[in-house]
């Protein structure tokens, strides 16, 4: 088997959870509450740093010049389309600019770009684009799940349209065929290696819907709870 044939058998379960997530439900019939909206939005401009940031070190570091090529383009490419995206929504939702200076990233975003951009910098290419995947994968599923049952006139449409665009599909076609052409040149370890990634990876897009829906950030220290 492929590796996205195995982690998407391995993973079954925990991408139909994210698909019922509530935060989903609520994009899909255009119920989604704007402060939550407003929350993901500023967290998903986070993220796409830190993707773009992750792709970019593996990049460097990838064994051919096919596999920089769509790392580095896929970095830039990025930027450029989900940056209008959230640059469009900002205005709709009256995110300010200010609003997004300062408010930093949450645990659950943080945590997930700093597994990204680690993994980028210390491990295999092979963990690094399986770690990656998700990204591509989950907002493909996802996108195509709410298409078939959102309404005509639901606010968040424009973001439901990218995620079933045939230049997303492409690049998420580009990213498993390079996560299936790494797969089939690795060894075992690294084999298994791929697979955890992607699991990882995929249960942090579930937590980061979840961060949102449940509008979490940091937790604030009790001062008058600590000991004298
Ligand atoms: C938490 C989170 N995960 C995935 C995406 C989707 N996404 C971000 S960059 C990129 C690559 C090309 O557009 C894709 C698919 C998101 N927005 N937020």
């Amino acid at each position: 088997m492929s590796f996205v044939e195995t982690v998407l058998q391995e993973n079954a379960d925990l991408c139909a959870a994210i698909r019922a997530m509530p935060f989903n439900r609520a994009l899909a019939d255009g119920t989604l509450p704007t402060e939550v909206f407003q929350h993901y939005i500023i967290q998903d401009a986070h993220y796409l740093e830190g993707f773009a940031r992750a792709l970019a070190l593996a990049a460097s570091a990838a064994p051919d010049a096919d596999a920089v090529a769509q790392l580095a383009g896929s970095g830039a490419g990025a930027l450029h389309v989900e940056r209008d995206l959230h640059a469009h929504y900002m205005g709709l939702f009256g995110v300010t600019a200010a609003d997004f200076n300062t408010t930093p990233p949450t645990p659950a975003c943080d945590h997930y770009t700093s597994f990204l951009i680690s993994t980028a910098a210390t491990c295999t290419t092979g963990e690094a684009v399986a770690a990656l995947l998700p990204c591509f994968w989950v907002y493909r599923d996802v996108g195509h799940d709410i298409h078939t049952r959102a309404a005509g006139d639901n606010p968040y449409r424009a973001w439901i349209d990218t995620y079933v665009s045939d230049d997303f599909d492409a690049a998420v076609a580009r990213s498993c065929e390079l996560s299936d052409r790494l797969y089939a040149q690795a060894s075992d370890t690294v084999r298994g290696q791929m697979r955890a990634a992607f699991a990882k990876s995929t249960l942090m897009e579930w937590a980061f819907w979840d961060s949102a829906w449940h509008l979490r950030g940091w937790p604030t220290p009790d001062p008058t709870g600590i000991a004298a």
